[in-house]
This record gives C-alpha cells, structure tokens and sequence, in this order.
C-alpha cells in the first residue's frame, strides 16, 4: 500500500487546520449558543471577553489529531482508488479515473475518517464552547482544563461511549459529503486543465477551496445536529437520538436551523481546502 498519501495528507491537513481553526470556533459557538446576534457579534464578544487566543480554543489537540484524520481521508481515498481503476496517484493525469470511482472512493475515505474523527471533534467542540476568559486567580476554573483532561472527563462521566456522542451524526455528514468534496475536486481541475497534464497552483488553489464550499454547504445541516449531539449530555440528555435532535431543532428554530454557520463555514472552508490540495499535490508530486 503506497504511503506518500498519507504523509502528504497529514502535512497538508495540518496546515489547512491552523489556518481554518478561528472561523471554526465561530462556527461551533454560532451552531451551539444561541447568545450571539450573528458571525461579526460572535468575532467582537470572544475577542473582547476572551482575546484572540479565543479563537484558538481546543486547537492543539486537532492540530495532531485532524492531521492524523486528514492522512487517513487522503491515504484511504487514493488507495481505494488504487483498488478500482488499478492507477497510481502519478498515473491518473493520463488515465483519470470515472467520476462514479471518484465518489466511491471518496465516500470510503469520509466513512473510515469519521471514525478516527468522532472522539478528537467532541473534544475539540466542546473545548471551543467554554465561554470563560483564561484562568485568572479568584475565578472559577473553566469544566475542562485542557484535552487530555477533557477526554478524561467525558469517560469518567459519560462512560466510554460517551467520547463517540454524535459520531453517527459525523458519520452520516462525512460519507456522502466527501464523495462530493473529491468530485468537485477533481471536475474543476480537469476543467481548467489540458489533458494529461497536471493542474496549475492557480487551479488547484480554486478547485480546492470550491470543493471545500460546495461540501460543507451539503454537510452544514447534519453539522449543526452533529454539534448539538455532542454538547448533549453535558449536564442532562435532551435528544433521544439523531431524528429526535433534528425534529426538536426544527421546532424550536425553523427549517433554518440546518443553515446555522453556513456562512462562516464556507469562508474558512475556502482558504482551508485551497491550502490542503496544494500542499498535498505538490507534495506528491515532489517526491514522485
Ligand atoms: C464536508 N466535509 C466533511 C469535508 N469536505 N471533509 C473533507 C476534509 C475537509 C477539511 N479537512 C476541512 O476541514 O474543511
């Protein structure tokens, strides 16, 4: 099984984190706390009550782990690939494989990656809800003090299942929704781009971030379930389970509760995926 992929993902997964990380934390409060007015409401309160490492909550964990769970999508996505079209990443410029594959492929890499995800994204969501400024003396100490201690807090209290709550949620938004990251992906890049060759920075750069657009657009309305799962059962259990969630979600809020950060999450999703293609292209394409 050819590795480079993997590699290549983990670098360039970790890299798009950094970058997406603040608009992330604006998202998640957005979808969770229903306390902010809209995305520039949110920006001004974390910055004026918890400054700008604010917006940096819960990262240090993900910066490890997402670039695990980025290696995984990439490494799983073109070895799949490898198993139905029999190419290699260098060889699918000159035979590139169907867009059925693609999807195939793509949805096999969201699957196995919502796995690895499901724990490290319910740490990092509820880290990213603490509203509490930093530790000051005299203050009381925010739930979690970190992740290590926050992992050990969810399976202490909510047992060891408790640290995959919300993982079919994540599940059901990363299958499909990776097969269509891969598509858009790939459909622009052949469109901006001779046959055989390989894509320009530009078009890599244009078909990353629209892939990073048009999937979190599709996977926005079973984010928002996703994150309210995970903040359940943080003091008392509201949802029976998925269904029960998004039932409760519509009345309470509207049809329009499905689109809670989609804005937001568009503009990070942007820049992001824009930076993880590049990378890993020309990752691959340096050690190829
Ligand atoms: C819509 N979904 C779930 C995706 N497109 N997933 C693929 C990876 C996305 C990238 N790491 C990011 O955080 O935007």
């Amino acid at each position: 099984m050819p590795v480079e992929e993997f590699v290549a993902g983990w670098i360039s997964g970790a890299l798009g984190l950094v970058l997406g990380h603040p608009f992330d934390t604006v998202k998640v409060r957005l979808q969770t706390q229903t306390t902010y007015r809209g995305i520039a409401d949110c920006i001004v309160k974390i910055y004026r009550h918890e400054s700008l490492l604010g917006f940096f909550k819960g990262m240090s964990f993900p910066i490890a782990s997402i670039a695990v769970v980025n290696s995984v999508l990439f490494g799983v996505y073109s070895n799949t690939l490898l198993v139905l079209t029999a190419t290699s990443h260098q060889e699918r410029r000159a035979q590139p494989p169907s867009y059925t594959h693609i999807f195939l492929a793509g949805c096999t890499g969201g699957f196995l990656q919502a796995y690895c995800l499901a724990p490290f994204d319910l740490i990092k969501v509820r880290l990213q809800n603490q509203t509490e400024p930093r530790a000051q003396p005299g203050s009381s100490p925010p739930r979690y003090q970190g992740p290590v201690h926050c992992a050990a807090s969810i399976f202490r209290e909510e047992g060891p299942r408790g640290l995959f709550r919300g993982a079919w949620a994540l599940t059901l938004r990363d299958t499909p929704t990776v097969g269509i990251y891969f598509i858009t992906y790939e459909g622009l890049c052949r469109q901006y781009t001779p046959e055989g060759q390989n894509p320009s920075s530009a078009t890599v750069l244009v078909a990353g971030g629209f892939a990073g657009i048009v999937s979190w657009v599709a996977a926005t309305p079973l984010d928002v379930i996703k994150s309210r799962m995970q903040m359940d059962g943080l003091r008392r259990r509201v949802y029976q389970g998925i269904l029960d969630c998004m039932v409760s979600s519509i009345r309470q809020e509207g049809l329009g509760v499905f689109f809670r950060g989609v804005t937001i999450n568009s503009a990070r999703a942007f820049p992001v995926n824009a930076v993880t293609f590049l990378s890993y292209e020309y990752l691959l394409r340096w050690w190829g």
